[in-house]
């Protein structure tokens, strides 16, 4: 990306998605190049695919914004009048206003067609004064073939995650290998000089000539600290940006994964992602440095050749000893390494699942397992690392072995050619110090290949991760968001992975706008599945789910989450303030929606009367909170969205009588306000304010009609049950 895309813009801020207080907002001149480019959209499907409270204050993140609508973006510096027609339309950056639109350019009159984004004025402005309007750097626009073929996954994009970035800095490699050419050229300096001053300067005691040679080794010296610090802050140049695509990509992808194709679950993911340091260490590293000097290997032996002819077979004959003896080290190593790579994983899971779990560890007594579970963990990894670190020492000590050979051999041989007056005893020394540069970087192979080994391991395993299926495709394709919150499943059937019975089967149920349905049946019957399922947080085997009328995978992910809220059975909060998190779902929400949505959880007065009110701490995972609260909370923080209809999964379970009651008394008032609700309770005091009864066994509907009519039935059945 260009220096130019990160000078101060204008800064055009987002307006914050309010949920449910008008739709969220995006630039003007998104909407504009949608229009242009025929691209459905909507807002908040694309702040969806964006960190939170991006803002557009320069092309990178416009560009960025206008990849979640499939247009490919691509900042140049160039001077617009030298643009080809043929990219146009195109986005300039104003210095002192908002993004401008390049629509059409005559050279030859000197005139440039302009659009303002925002009013949407078209004007006709010399070519003179636009380029003192506007800022360096130019958003040229295309349509972004890979995206529109509806790939699923970063994996199956034309883009790949790490390549991708790593390929996006071809400039920066193309320097880093000039840097180290440079380098190793001026590397030569040193034993040239001191041949010199052996076979000239001592014999003839030229002390001009050594003062000479002597500068210019010193300016050769000075030259390579220099190179050598431009290198060093090229490859961390290289690498924060790399490591910084990365890193959202990984992300997006942890967020986005389907729920049920995650292999290993949260802690498994979260030492696959842990696990790209090793990739990054790699790229990073002395040893990739010197993997570059290997390159020009074949520089310094025809030197060597050059200066003491057949020495030169030394070193070159040591070169292929030592890769031999660093390729047997890294069988054992490579069969050790995807070990230690499992072993690290459980590691991370026992620790992680222990801590979470910490009241139920301490209450069960099971710290001893855990803690036997961890030990073993470790200590096999430690194995295996023993294992590792023994092959590598193996391979570096022969590497140094054979390092101190060749030393001794070149001398050896050297003395005799001496002798024979065929070298110079300056030619000698330099050969040395030649040969030790040659070895330098391969005293470092066995270590590099190691290294490498643990990154491709990573690599393939964060393959594996990328290419699991997503529910949000990369980029936004439709403008339909659900608006009365009508929702009908038709024959659904759904078998968790490694099932043995399906947890849907052939369910048909339909809930109409407004509607309150209580969902019954016994533990297991499949009602949270269900709900799972409407919200499109799982996507059912076979059947239809259609939502007002159109199938459920339609819509974006994040409007079809805006407009049927999902609340789980055990809702989890996070550290950090009340505020926080009621506004995760609506961020920049006003305190008046938030205190209105704290109403219709039952929660209003409790909060008012809390010493810090919204700002009240609630601990780690909301631990500071009681139970009953936790659920109110996470009832309060669905409603805020505003959404059309409510699955609510055992919404007052953790409540005493008194609090459920309140509770029950507002939804009451929600759902007269119009917003549907569908209730998978147990209890018949929330089973109570349905209209509607549907109850489920073994994943089907086998009981569906009015309360009083389903109850009945409900009462024949159990007297049955009491008489047979
Ligand atoms: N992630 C999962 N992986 C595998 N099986 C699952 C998963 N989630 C649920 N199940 C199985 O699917 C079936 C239906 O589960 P579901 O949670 O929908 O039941 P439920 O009716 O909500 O029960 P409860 O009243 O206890 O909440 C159960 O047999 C359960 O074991």
């Amino acid at each position: 990306m260009s220096e130019a895309g990160r000078t101060a813009g204008p800064a055009v801020h987002l307006a914050e998605p309010a949920g449910g207080a008008g739709p969220p907002d995006v630039p003007a001149v998104l909407g504009w190049f949608a229009r242009e480019f025929d691209r459905p959209f909507s807002a908040a499907a694309v702040l969806a695919r964006l960190p939170g409270g991006l803002e557009v204050t320069d092309l990178d993140a416009l560009a960025r914004m206008l990849g979640t609508i499939g247009l490919r973006a691509r900042i140049v510096l160039r001077d617009p009048a030298r643009l080809d027609p043929a990219v146009l339309p195109c986005v300039l950056d104003q210095r002192d206003g908002g993004p401008l639109i390049l629509t059409g350019l005559d050279r030859k009159a000197g005139l440039a067609g302009v659009t303002d984004p925002e009013t949407g004025v078209e004007t006709e402005i010399r070519l003179r004064d636009l380029r003192r309007r506007i800022a360096t750097g130019i958003l040229l626009v295309t349509r972004d073939t890979g995206a529109t073929r509806g790939a699923s996954s970063d994996a199956a994009r034309d883009r790949h995650w790490f390549w991708g970035p790593v390929r996006a800095n071809a400039g920066g490699w193309a320097q880093l290998f000039v840097a180290a050419l440079l380098l190793n050229l001026l590397s030569l300096a040193l034993p040239l000089f001191v041949m010199n001053v052996y076979d000239k300067v001592i014999p003839n005691l030229a002390f001009v000539t050594l003062w000479t040679l002597a500068l210019g080794v010193g300016i050769a010296l000075a030259l390579d600290l220099v190179l050598r610090l431009i290198r060093t802050s090229l490859l961390d140049r290289i690498g924060r940006r790399v490591d910084l695509a990365v890193a959202a990509s990984l992300f997006r992808q942890a967020m986005g994964a389907r729920l049920l194709s995650r292999p290993g679950g949260a802690a498994g993911i979260a030492a696959t992602i842990r696990d790209f340091e090793t990739v990054r260490e790699f790229f990073a590293s002395a040893s990739f440095v010197a993997v570059i000097d290997l390159a020009f290997v074949g520089v310094f032996i025809a030197v060597l050749f050059l200066i003491v002819g057949p020495i030169a077979l030394v070193p070159l004959l040591a070169l292929p000893a030592i890769l031999v003896l660093a390729g047997i080290a890294q069988i054992p190593i490579a069969r050790a390494a995807g070990r230690a790579q499992e072993m690290s994983m459980r590691r991370q899971t026992v620790l992680a699942e222990s801590l979470s779990g910490i009241e139920t560890v301490k209450s069960l007594g099971a710290e001893p397992v855990m803690q036997r579970e961890w030990e073993s963990a470790v200590a096999a990894s430690a194995q295996v690392g023993g294992r590792v670190r023994f092959w590598s020492a193996v391979a570096t000590n022969g590497t140094m072995l054979i390092q101190q050979g060749v030393s001794v051999a070149i001398i050896v041989w050297g003395v005799f050619l001496v002798s024979d007056g065929r070298i110079t005893i300056g030619g000698l020394i330099a050969a040395n110090i030649l040969a030790a540069r040659i070895l330098a970087p391969m005293g470092l192979i066995a270590q590099t290949l190691f290294r490498a080994q643990y990154a491709f391991i990573s690599l393939a395993a964060l393959n594996r991760f990328m290419a699991l299926p997503v529910d949000q495709p990369r980029t936004v394709a439709h403008d339909l968001r659900p608006g009365r919150g009508a929702v009908e499943l038709r024959d659904v059937t759904l078998t968790f992975p490694d099932a043995r019975s399906p947890a849907l089967d052939g369910l048909s149920l339909s809930v109409e706008p407004g509607e309150i349905v209580a969902l019954l049946g016994k533990v297991g019957s499949g009602k949270s599945t269900t709900g799972k399922v409407i919200a499109g947080l799982i996507a059912p085997d076979a059947g239809t789910v259609l939502v007002d009328g159109i199938a459920l995978d339609q819509y974006d992910p994040a409007e079809l989450r805006a407009g049927i809220g999902y609340l789980p059975q055990e809702p989890e909060l996070f550290t950090g303030t009340l505020r926080e998190n009621l506004v995760l779902g609506a961020p920049g929400a006003p305190d008046a929606r938030v205190m209105r949505a704290l109403y219709f959880a039952g929660l209003d007065e409790t909060v008012a009367a809390l010493p810090d009110g919204l700002d009240h701490y609630v601990g780690e995972q909301g631990a500071r909170l009681s139970g009953g609260q936790r659920q109110a909370v996470a009832l309060a923080r669905l409603i805020l969205r505003a959404p059309r209809l409510l699955f609510l999964d055992e919404p007052t379970n953790a409540m005493d009588q008194a609090m459920e009651a309140g509770v029950i008394a507002r939804l009451r008032e929600l759902n007269a306000g119009g917003t549907g609700l569908v209730i998978s309770t147990h209890r018949q005091s929330l089973a109570a304010i349905a209209g509607r009864l549907v109850v489920l066994d073994r994943g089907r509907a086998v009981l569906d009609g009015p309360r009083a009519e389903v109850l009945a039935r409900l009462q024949g059945q159990a007297a049955e049950r009491v008489r047979g």
